[in-house]
């Protein structure tokens, strides 16, 4: 369904420097003999160099098969076809999904690399961290001592005591301290590409909250690009650069963060605007989304919003929306677009003031846990 713009072909892909990651017709399908499961449909995005994009939408959307394809992770059994080109600052394009294995482990930690939610699990409960930078770094071929300096420096850069965290053992840590360890291993080969599916879930919101603060330093210092997956909308929006809303499986709106927040033109993204809880009033403005997001094996026809959507009618019923632009930097995949701001009012009132409300002032630092 919705196609984002792009160039035409590969020789034309430099034309726009900013691309650093370019997703093209990316699909994962989990089949067997009863069913065919596209649990991601002809994804079409390009990540710009050093910028921040926040991938959100409701669970189930597709967010996390999104971020695997991105790095050729999706799980067996999932089938990933497509194109990932990934641009080396100084090199050649490589597409992703052609790699041999070790080419792929090469390009995986070094280029781009992945921060999966879950830290608890990702840790060898019998190494004690340190052992794992080692590890990662022995396994690449690195310096050790000079990826252990930098492992002490991002670290540091996370408000981690690095020797204490170096020396100790998972269990031995918080959950926010884990993460942010967990973070700093993404990092420590100094990739340019960070992917990061939901790397604050299972934290408490100061917690995620210093860890996007801590990330904006990151990338600045670093001079990363992040991409960054999560299914909670206000706590993205402060980091991200631009916005990618999916829904069932594919993009529905793509634009920039401030633009999306404050005029957002799908009614799926209006919808889960609303449904951001307000802080100061929880009982009162939590707005639901009506309906249920779709079964992969039973997709509706049409635009897959369309039973959830007031404004659906019967060309909805029976065409699947192309993006089309809104704005210079702003495309949606929405037949009436132009009328949803009037049919699907925000309820949010100032959504910078419900962000602030929702996560206090995000001041980074302070303690170890
Ligand atoms: N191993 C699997 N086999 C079959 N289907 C799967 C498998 N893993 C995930 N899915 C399906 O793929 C779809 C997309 O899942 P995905 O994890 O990408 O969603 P998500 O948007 O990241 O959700 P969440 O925020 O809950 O992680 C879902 O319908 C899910 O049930």
């Amino acid at each position: 369904m919705a196609t984002e713009h792009r160039p035409a072909n590969a020789d034309d892909d430099r034309a726009d420097e900013e691309v650093i990651l370019e997703v093209r017709d990316a699909n994962v399908s989990f089949s067997t003999d009863e069913e065919d499961s596209r649990v991601l449909r002809d994804v079409n995005l390009s990540v710009r160099a050093g910028e921040a994009l926040g991938v959100v939408g409701e669970s189930g959307s597709g967010k996390s098969m999104l971020a695997s394809a991105m790095l050729d992770a999706v799980v067996s059994p999932g089938q990933v076809s497509g194109e990932v080109i990934y641009h080396p600052p100084d090199g050649t394009p490589v597409d992703v999904l052609s790699l041999s294995r070790e080419e792929l482990m090469d390009l995986r930690w070094n280029e781009i690399s992945f921060v999966i939610q879950g830290a608890q699990s990702a840790f060898n409960p019998t190494m004690v961290v340190g052992d794992h930078f080692e590890e990662t770094l022995r396994a690449h071929d690195a310096d050790v001592d000079e990826g252990m300096e930098r492992a002490r420096e991002l670290l540091a850069d996370l408000y981690l005591p690095a020797d204490q965290v170096l020396n100790s053992h998972p269990h031995e840590l918080s959950g926010g301290m884990k993460q942010r360890a967990l973070i700093a291993l993404g990092l420590v080969l100094d990739p340019n590409v960070v992917v990061m599916d939901e790397p604050t879930a299972a934290l408490d919101l100061l917690m995620q909250r210093s860890i996007v603060s801590m990330l904006e330093s990151l990338r600045e210092k670093y001079d990363l690009t992040l991409v960054f997956v999560t299914h909670d909308l206000p706590l993205v929006a402060d980091l991200a650069d631009r916005l990618a809303v999916m829904y069932a499986f594919d993009l529905v709106e793509l634009g920039p963060t401030d633009e999306l927040i404050e005029n957002a033109a799908h009614p799926y993204t209006r919808a889960l605007l609303n449904a951001v809880p307000n802080i100061s009033d929880r009982a009162m403005d939590i707005e639901g989304i009506e309906g249920t997001s779709p079964n992969p094996a039973s997709l509706p026809a049409g635009c897959s919003f369309h039973p959830r959507c007031p404004l659906a009618d019967e060309t909805c019923e029976r065409n699947d929306p192309e993006m089309r632009d809104v704005d210079a930097d702003h495309e949606t995949a929405c037949f009436h677009w132009q009328d949803a701001r009037e049919e699907v009012p925000l309820m949010l009132g100032d959504p910078e003031d419900t962000i602030d409300r929702e996560y206090g002032d995000g001041t980074a630092g302070g303690g170890s846990r």
